[in-house]
């Protein structure tokens, strides 16, 4: 392996274009080798600035162009499975944003075929485990000060959500984000889905079912909540309130700095995730280049991307038909037993 980790990035539209500033700027041990994206001017615009990066508009040709030694997938979720087992193909190291396939079908095809390499290449990219808020979350679970965890309270409102977005897409985009923190914070698997909705925003784009409340049970008796909003026009909001035995604690409501004048006292609010996760995206891709170039693979897994897949899955159905569906997962196959939560 090279000084610098050689990375091609396969999208570069919001998400991918934060993650090759990220990487050239932000993280060590890691640089742009090749970017593709269908929009040829959208990757130039991506990479201006940066040295010695093979701009493509084919994936594979990205995969294939020299110096690339790993692979970061910020395409739109439809197209990451093709992504997924082109890289498995050449047996290059991956980081993949969520959803990892938003589909179950193809989800399971991801993961069969990792596991039939024998060894995983994958990090999922479910940055708040990365977060500061919900490591310490994690932590005091962990420990059991607050004995059994009973309930998840979470909240998650984007100020608008972005042209083409769908009432499935509340859940398998938005809400996968709350499916793999329950089941991370938890250690449990969610085995039912409800949804139910108010009268939809008059600020959501006409036919768009926004906001929508979702109720998950767990393998291990407990309950997960989650208000997506995605089109709440005043905030970038995210929390989670864990309730237990004997205590709760909750995350998410950190203001920064408080400003007094004139006789009103207010906070600046993040209008985005770029924003309010910037901390967690950095400490996610750091991760993933120290890992990678010491030849290990950490963090959310094949298995847990498709998990998060299923879970979603069963809530679009859940909200379609207006009734709770159970959550049917395929046998856990041995390479995710070790670290999977
Ligand atoms: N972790 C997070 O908080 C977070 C935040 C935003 C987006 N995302 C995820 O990042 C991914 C990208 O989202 P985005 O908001 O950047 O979308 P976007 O629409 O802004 O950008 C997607 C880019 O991918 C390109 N593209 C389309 N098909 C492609 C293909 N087959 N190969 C390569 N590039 C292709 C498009 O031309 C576009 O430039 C999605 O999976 C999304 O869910 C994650
Ligand atoms: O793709 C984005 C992203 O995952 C954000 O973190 C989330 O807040 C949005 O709702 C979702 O659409």
């Amino acid at each position: 392996m090279s000084d610098l980790l050689g990375v091609a990035v396969l999208g570069a539209g919001h998400m991918g274009a934060d993650h090759i500033r990220r990487l050239d700027r932000v993280v060590s041990g890691a640089r742009v080798a090749a970017v593709a994206d269908p929009d040829a001017a959208r990757a130039k615009e991506a990479v201006a600035g940066i040295e010695g990066v093979a701009v493509h508009t084919e994936v594979e040709a990205a995969l294939d162009a020299p110096g690339v030694e790993a692979v970061l997938i910020a395409s739109p979720g439809p197209a990451h499975q093709e992504a997924l087992l082109a890289a498995f193909a050449r047996g290059l190291p991956v980081l993949c944003e969520k959803p990892m396939v938003p589909d179950s079908a193809g989800a399971l095809r991801v993961l069969e075929a990792e596991a039939r390499l024998g060894r995983r290449l994958t990090q999922i990219g479910f940055m708040r485990r990365y977060d500061a808020g919900y490591r310490r979350l994690k932590a005091l679970l962990d420990d059991g000060r607050l004995g059994r965890p009973l309930m998840l309270h979470c909240v998650h409102r984007n100020v608008s959500s972005p042209p083409g977005f769908t009432s499935a897409m509340l859940i398998d985009s938005s809400v996968s984000h709350e499916i793999d923190a329950a089941r991370w914070l938890l250690g449990q698997e969610l085995t039912a889905v409800t949804v139910r909705r108010p009268r939809p925003s008059a600020g959501a784009p006409q036919g768009l079912l926004d906001p929508q409340f979702v109720l998950f049970e767990t393998d291990g008796g407990a309950l997960v909540d989650v208000e997506v909003f995605v089109n709440c026009g005043f905030g970038y909001q995210v929390r989670c309130e864990a309730v237990c035995e004997a205590g709760s604690a909750r995350i998410g409501d950190d203001q920064g700095m408080l400003v007094t004048t004139r006789g009103t006292a207010g906070a600046d609010v993040p209008q985005d995730y770029l924003v309010r996760f910037v901390d967690a995206y950095d400490r996610e891709v750091q991760a993933w280049v120290d890992a990678t170039r010491r030849g290990l693979v950490t963090g959310p897994t094949v298995w847990d991307g498709y998990a998060a897949s299923v879970v979603a899955e069963a809530g679009i159905r859940a909200l379609e038909s207006d009734t709770r569906v159970a959550v049917e997962l395929a046998p856990r196959p041995g390479l995710y037993t070790a670290d999977g939560h």
